[in-house]
């Protein structure tokens, strides 16, 4: 279980992107963070990966205190953000997923599989032994998951996965993720895709830093869901 009590975070600049938030995650579960610009969501992953420290509130992955214990988050937490700046811009897809692996603790024949693996799975094999620099805006989408996908985590998180990709690509990464729920992942998304939305078990709404309230999808029909989205922002 992912347990998210009271977490509060304020930037230098005195925004206050935090005011309190409680989540708790079970093994298996999808949950989306949703709300408008500025809500929060970003920041609040930053901090269950261990990224940004809060000002107060605690993170913990079946009851370990993930802020206490860094090494664990790491192996316990896969993040996609979407930062294009993260990759080598002249390496190859392979080469940048071999350079992530070898920062996660692979080497030899693991690394070769384990990248191998990924680059089948997200569909990128016909496009490994291309640039960064040249991939398309939704390939580079695609490899940052690729990127997630190769740590054998608990937790993956992915930051708006499919802002900006084609439909076939978002099918495709939906089925990823649903292949890591069967495995009793926890999977965390922001989103303000409403398609998203609807295959997600839980919708945490937040707004200006603050949880607004919480949607269990199936107990809703897509119109529903929708109307009560809107009455939240
Ligand atoms: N590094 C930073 N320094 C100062 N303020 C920040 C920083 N990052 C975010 N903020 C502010 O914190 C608030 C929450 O931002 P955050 O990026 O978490 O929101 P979000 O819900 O992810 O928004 P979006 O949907 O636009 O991605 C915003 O008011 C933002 O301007």
């Amino acid at each position: 279980m992912l347990v998210i009590r009271q977490i509060r975070k304020k930037y230098k600049n005195g925004i206050e992107a935090l005011k309190g938030i409680d989540i708790k995650i079970k093994r298996g579960e999808k949950i989306a963070l949703f709300g408008e610009n500025g809500a929060g969501k970003t920041t609040l992953l930053k901090i269950i990966a261990t990224f940004l420290i809060p000002d107060d509130g605690k993170v913990t992955l079946d009851g370990i205190d993930l802020f206490k214990n860094q090494k664990y988050a790491k192996k316990m937490i896969s993040i996609s953000t979407g930062i294009e700046r993260s990759f080598y811009y002249r390496l190859t897809v392979k080469q940048n997923l071999e350079f992530f692996g070898i920062l996660n603790g692979l080497l030899g024949k693991d690394l070769r599989l384990t990248v191998e693996k990924v680059i089948t799975e997200t569909g990128l094999t016909e496009y490994k032994n291309i640039k960064y620099m040249e991939l398309s805006k939704g390939l580079k989408r695609r490899l940052d998951i690729a990127r997630a996908l190769m740590k054998e985590a608990e937790v993956y998180i992915f930051d708006e996965p499919t802002s900006g990709v084609d439909i076939k690509t978002r099918n495709e990464i939906h089925n990823l993720v649903e292949k890591l729920v069967q495995r009793k992942k926890i999977i965390l998304f922001a989103t303000h895709e409403i398609e998203e939305l609807k295959k997600m078990d839980r919708i945490i709404i937040l707004k200006r830093g603050e949880k607004l309230g919480e949607l269990n999808v199936k107990e809703y029909t897509h119109l529903e869901m929708e109307n009560t989205l809107l009455s939240y922002i």
